[in-house]
């Protein structure tokens, strides 16, 4: 379904990425680890269209979600309508999408209004919303203490079950990619390629 064949990336004289290939299919959540700089954002960049200078060719379906380590949402406006005007979801669906998150009765707040966590799972509420064939994350829960990481994994990891979305996440931490991959990757070395074994 979603099929991605990176010959090279480089950023003017630095070469970021070698060979790197893998597919991506409806009910697969695949997860890039590596260390810092190693070149994660940029395999994402390019598997989600955003970054289109490389050598290599990536296919993928149209319809993409992404959530990012902060939670992009438009802050005047209220979480059901960051759902309403993003999504085009009608009230009941909005109810619907919030309640699936833990936030019922929030549709009426600002993203001001709700802390750090229930900004993430609105974030999160409204990439599943708009129903995407490919989800892409990076670092969705980078900077979140142990509990809340906890929490939202448990609750990225239902979604994905119940939707089988073909999904993408990049990440520092095994734990996340443990709990939600079905198969886990490792960048390595420079410019990066894949390997299997941890490293
Ligand atoms: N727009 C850019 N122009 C030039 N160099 C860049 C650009 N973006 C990234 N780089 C370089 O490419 C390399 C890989 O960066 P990338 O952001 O992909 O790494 P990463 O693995 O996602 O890192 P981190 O885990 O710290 O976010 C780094 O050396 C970085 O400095």
């Amino acid at each position: 379904m979603i099929k991605i064949d990176i010959q090279s990336k480089a950023y003017g004289s630095l070469p970021v990425l070698g060979k790197v290939g893998f597919d991506i299919e409806a009910g697969d959540c695949v997860a890039v680890l590596g260390p810092s700089g190693i070149g994660k954002t940029t395999l994402l960049r390019i598997a989600s269209g955003l970054d289109t200078v490389f050598e290599g060719q990536v296919s993928r379906p149209d319809r993409l979600s992404m959530v990012f380590q902060e939670p992009t949402l438009l802050p005047w406006r209220t979480a059901g309508e960051n759902l309403k005007l993003i999504v085009g979801l009608d009230d009941e669906e909005v109810d619907q999408a919030l309640k699936r998150v833990g936030l019922d009765g929030k549709a009426d707040h600002l993203p001001d209004q709700l802390s750090l966590g229930q900004r993430r799972r609105l974030a999160l509420a409204r990439a599943f919303a708009a129903k995407p064939d490919f989800l892409v994350m990076d670092e969705p829960y980078a900077s979140l203490d142990k509990a809340l990481s906890g929490e939202m994994i448990e609750l990225t990891r239902d979604l994905l079950r119940e939707t089988q979305v073909a999904t993408l996440l990049v990440t520092h931490s095994e734990i996340e990619a443990e709990a939600l991959a079905t198969r886990v990757l490792h960048l390595q070395g420079h410019p990066a390629l894949l390997s299997n074994a941890p490293g």
